[in-house]
């Protein structure tokens, strides 16, 4: 699942570490190979350590003042040099975010000088990721990333790592890594709803939960529908099934072939039926029965046929549901995405599920979904069985990723 994703996130994290330190590396072996300077800047440098060892106030000094900021501390001799000829210095920089140290007058004066650059580590700057960073927002792309949601990612990862300190190959990807992890949870991080929490709530209100599924033709609603109920006999609910598809050839034996499969009541009326009195008639036959759900199946319809989102809104004016689901096909990409956001704009959705992410190698629509209509993915569907679907946990996705 979602393997082209995993593969260009960890591939920008190789290539971040690998340009990177080789850079510093480089960096280190330049400011070695100069004649007399080397040697004259470890002399310095010896002369300094001796003169602060046994300076009792220094170690006060240290002890008073700990470096917290990382960013700082990393410095290691530069902040004991630092701490010899400028006290003052040393106390403005504990300061809580990591200083833009290219702006800073002392790293200035540090590399003018080249002694202190002898022991200064690299510091990220925007030129040296750019490029990276950009590729990965093009192929991003590629696997059906929405350009707001890459975009975002990219912007949020670079002002992550400008300006961070780099003082062995492992914070680069390290520092990428959480990066990453942080820009990915921030796309995802859209207020979820508990399904189970609302079904409990209505199961002690005596009024049943009452969820519409709507979504284009082929992209396993009817299977979903299903999985759904499965999901909630799980958890010791009586769910019932509204044949409310009355449009399509084959919809009302499809969705009562899977109801028969699970055990579940099915409430269907004949095909070309007002599809709004067929969900009607279920949720009367819930009440009635004491069923706390009612799982409203809808023609699949293209976004753009008016006539049939007119009917669909027929259903929600009658059936007032709790929920609006809407289920597209992960391996749609963009087209998942952009038909939510139809249905969204006609029905108003208040949560997806993804079908197909078992075989969906990209994982575009997962990442950018959610994020472009905001609103949060429910399930995933995970294969073909009853059992086969998953509660989307955004952790859980960022583990998947990154
Ligand atoms: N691998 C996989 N296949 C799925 C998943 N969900 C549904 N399918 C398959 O996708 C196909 C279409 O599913 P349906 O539920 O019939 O699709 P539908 O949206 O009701 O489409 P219509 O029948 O046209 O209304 C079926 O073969 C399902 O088994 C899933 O999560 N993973």
């Amino acid at each position: 699942m979602f393997e082209s994703l995993k593969k260009k996130f960890s591939g920008t994290i190789g290539k971040l570490s690998d340009k990177l330190s080789s850079e510093e590396e480089a960096g280190e072996n330049r400011q070695e190979e100069v004649p007399g300077e080397t040697k004259e800047t470890t002399e310095t440098f010896e002369k300094l350590e001796k003169i602060e060892e046994p300076s009792a106030e220094k170690k006060e000094l240290e002890t008073e003042e700990p470096l917290v900021e990382e960013k700082e501390s990393e410095t290691g001799v530069k902040g004991r040099l630092s701490g010899i000829f400028s006290r003052e210095k040393k106390e403005e920089k504990v300061e809580e975010k990591p200083a833009e140290t290219h702006d800073e007058p002392e790293e200035v004066a540090e590399e003018k000088s080249g002694m202190f650059s002898f022991v200064t580590k690299k510091t990220i700057s925007e030129k040296d990721i750019d490029d990276i960073l950009f590729e990965l927002e093009m192929s991003l792309m590629e696997s059906d990333v929405a350009m707001e949601v890459a975009e975002k990612i990219i912007n949020s990862v670079k002002e992550d790592l400008v300006g961070r300190k780099i003082r062995r190959r492992s914070d680069v990807a390290e520092f990428t890594r959480d990066a990453l992890k942080k820009a990915i949870s921030e796309i995802l991080g859209v207020e979820t709803k508990d399904l189970k929490e609302m079904a409990d709530k209505a199961r002690k209100s005596g009024e049943p939960l009452k969820i519409m599924f709507v979504g284009i033709n082929g992209t396993g609603k009817t299977t979903t529908i299903a999985k759904v109920a499965t999901y909630f006999i799980n958890d010791g609910y009586t769910p019932v099934i509204a044949a409310a598809d009355t449009f399509r050839a084959g919809a009302i034996e499809q969705i009562s072939h899977h109801a028969e499969n699970i055990g579940v009541k099915i409430i269907k009326h004949k095909k070309g039926a007002d599809p709004a009195a067929v969900a009607y008639d279920a949720v009367e036959h819930a009440k009635a029965k004491g069923k706390e759900i009612v799982l409203i199946d809808t023609a699949g319809r293209m976004q753009t046929n008016v006539n049939l989102m007119d009917e669909m809104k027929k259903i929600k004016r009658v059936v007032k549901p709790d929920l609006i689901i809407y289920v597209g096909d992960s391996l749609t990409g963009n087209d998942a995405v952009e038909q939510a956001s139809k249905f969204d704009e006609a029905v108003g959705v208040d949560g997806i599920v993804l079908t197909k992410a078992d075989a969906d190698a990209k994982g575009g629509a997962a990442l950018s979904i959610g994020y472009v209509i905001n609103k949060p993915i429910l399930f995933l569907g995970v294969g073909q069985s009853y059992e086969d679907i998953m509660e989307f946990k955004p952790e859980w996705m960022v583990d998947q990723l990154v």
